[in-house]
């Protein structure tokens, strides 16, 4: 069977990549909102036209008021002039309106793009990478933004040129040299605000990995799970200073932007005075000396500021396109970037398991400059038996679990599902085989019942599966007794009906962490007929007679079913039918209890030591009560 290679993402520009970008950014403008696109083009194309038409129309109006022309051509004239002054009051609140409403869509459907382009990644590792965070935050931003920053910012170079042109044609026929003199000066300002633009964007990026750690500090802080030992250790002004830290150096580079953008900025706008000053002086020496009419003077003023007011706009517009296809290149880098696991051309179907799971050698490290976490685990668990790892902290167990749930592959070796390597299967239909509680296990902002059956959506609304499920994991009574039993929220974030003002706040209820480990655990026994059942640490948070009561429960579910239990509590993995210690990333023992006891082990020593410190304690106990 082929394999896809996989090959690491493509971050970097490709030369013309700008213009398919800008494509693409337009194409999904198009795609969101075709109607309103087309309605916000012809106003912004009237937009244009109508400086030129009101200027003229001065120049009209003026040059018959000094004529003394007729009564109705200057009622005439002054009719258009108010018409087009409306149109000009009212037009920019419609291309608001529109451009808000172009907005709205078009997030909507870069929102849904991106998030199931995310989906593609079916492993973890990309979820780990800081880099392809600050570009997903920057694609957040950018694909809610810049495909109708292109749009306006396109539309809007079409409509600076419309009045240009209109301006530029009116100043020809009126003062050439000056025409020409002002299109000059407006070319820095269009190279200039295409540099800024560019390292504007650039900047953004730079300082995205400060914007991240804020973000990690600014959420610490505003977090009730860290409020606890925030306050207890007295840490919120050192977390602050750290924040308030990033915060200045970030500030410190826009600001640098800002003073760069302010220097060049200012001096291009006093060339753009130098130049209208120099053409308003002319102006008015030609009509003292009698070469241009009142009229003429009136529409060249309106010329020359219309001119240089709408190259800038067009530079502007320009920028801010050129920016949002910068910036746009996030966007498109999380829609195109491969999937981060190796995907078969022609995936092996997952049946359901006959013989065995097995692990054939599997080195694993989580990056190529990590060490080494898995070196060389074999192990197989057959069809319908129980299996258990046990080891000390950082062997390596909850490695080998994300490997078997193929969150990742690994580096050398294979896993092999009845002979098949998980590789060779699409990584949903292995999953759709198996179920799991992890150790750090997820707690929905839901109600309970649907925390146990986000487990298995087929069953959303199956009450009956839902109870049987929270009954295994002995979670039924403590969610019977909550003030709307299974619809209760188990938080205290939401209020009921997410927006009701009036939703009654205190029946959402918050549960202890072993009552919370029983729902994840509920969610993972919710997934019935499964053919591989994986629980780590499934009993971390509870008491001892809610271990002990689990442990029988699940002692029953397991019988006939094929598993792997991970626990740090020995006495919970004796009923495994095989056991295997994982010491340093190796399988150093394997074998069922008794035999690991008889052989003196590793697996003994952990059994007798937990076994011990039980024992210490009954043993006076156990003297009193001989005695009495
Ligand atoms: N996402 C990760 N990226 C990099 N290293 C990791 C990651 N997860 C775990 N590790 C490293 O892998 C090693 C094994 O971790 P793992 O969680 O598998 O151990 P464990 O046996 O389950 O430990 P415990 O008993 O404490 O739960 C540790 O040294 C840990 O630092």
């Amino acid at each position: 069977m082929t394999r896809v290679k996989k090959s690491p993402p493509r971050w970097r520009e490709k030369s013309g990549a700008g213009v398919l970008r800008a494509w693409s950014a337009l194409s999904l403008g198009l795609e969101a909102a075709p109607a309103k696109l087309a309605c916000f083009t012809l106003l912004s194309l009237v937009g244009g036209a109508l400086p030129v038409l009101v200027g003229w129309l001065t120049k009209l109006v003026i040059d018959r008021l000094s004529e003394r022309a007729t009564e109705s051509g200057l009622l005439a004239l002054g009719l258009a002039l108010a018409v087009a002054g409306i149109l000009q009051a009212v037009l920019p609140h419609a291309v608001g309106y529109l451009q808000a409403e172009i907005g709205r869509d078009i997030g909507v459907l870069a929102q849904g793009r991106l998030f199931a382009s995310l989906s593609r990644f079916t492993g973890l590792q990309r979820f780990e990478d800081p880099v392809f965070h600050d570009r997903l935050r920057l694609a957040k931003q950018s694909g809610r933004t810049a495909p109708f920053d292109v749009v306006s910012g396109t539309l809007g170079c079409l409509r600076a040129c419309v009045t240009t042109g209109g301006f530029l044609g009116s100043l020809l026929a009126l003062a050439p040299l000056m025409a020409a003199a002002v299109l000059i000066s407006s070319v820095p300002v269009l190279v200039a605000e295409l540099v800024l633009s560019r390292r504007r964007a650039r900047l953004l990026w730079q300082i995205s990995p400060r914007e991240r750690r804020e973000f990690f500090y600014d959420q610490l802080l505003s977090n009730v799970d860290a409020a606890k030992e925030i306050r207890l250790f007295g840490i919120g002004g050192f977390l602050m200073d750290r924040l308030q830290r990033e915060r200045r150096e970030a500030n410190a580079a826009t600001r640098r932007m800002d003073r760069r953008e302010l220097t060049t900025q200012s001096a291009l706008s006093l060339l753009a005075a130098l130049v209208s000053g120099a053409g308003l002086l002319w102006a008015v020496i030609s009509a003292v000396n009698g070469r241009l009419t009142l009229g003429d003077v009136a529409i060249f003023i309106a010329a020359v500021a219309g001119v240089q007011v709408s190259t800038a706009q067009f530079a502007g517009d320009f920028a801010r396109a050129h920016h949002a296809v910068t910036l746009f290149t996030h966007y498109q880098a999380v829609i195109d970037a491969e999937p981060d696991l190796a995907q078969a051309s022609r995936p092996h179907a997952c049946d359901p398991l006959e013989h065995s799971i097995e692990l054939r050698d599997v080195w694993f490290r989580y990056a190529d400059d990590q060490p080494w976490v898995l070196e060389g685990v074999s192990l197989r668990i057959p069809m319908g038996s129980s299996a258990a790892l046990v080891g000390l902290n950082g062997s390596g167990k909850s490695t080998l679990v994300k490997l078997l749930c193929r969150f990742y592959d690994p580096t050398r070796g294979a896993i092999m599902w009845d002979g098949v390597d998980i590789r060779d299967m699409d990584a949903a239909q292995l999953r759709h085989r198996l179920t799991a509680v992890f150790q750090d296990f997820m707690h929905y902002d839901l109600s309970a019942h649907e925390n146990i059956a986000l487990g298995d959506l087929e069953h959303l609304g199956d009450t009956g599966r839902v109870t049987d499920a929270a009954r295994r994991a002995g979670a039924h009574e403590t969610i019977a007794a909550l003030p709307k039993g299974y619809d209760t929220l188990v938080t205290r974030m939401f209020f009921p009906d997410n927006d009701n003002e009036d939703a009654d706040s205190s029946s959402g209820v918050l549960l202890s962490g072993g009552q919370f480990q029983r729902l994840a655990l509920a969610r993972g026994l919710i997934r019935e007929g499964r053919d591989f059942l994986i629980l780590d640490e499934p009993a971390s948070g509870l008491d001892a007679q809610s271990e002990h009561a689990m442990n029988r429960s699940l002692q029953e579910f397991h019988h006939g079913r094929t598993s792997l239990l991970i626990s740090h509590r020995l006495g919970s993995v004796r009923e495994a039918n095989r056991i295997f210690v994982l010491s340093e990333g190796r399988i150093v023992e394997e074998g069922d209890h008794a035999s690991l006891m008889a052989s003196h082990g590793v697996y003994a020593q952990l059994f007798t030591l937990q076994a011990a410190g039980y024992a210490d304690e009954l043993r006076p106990a156990a003297v009193t009560l001989d005695a009495s």
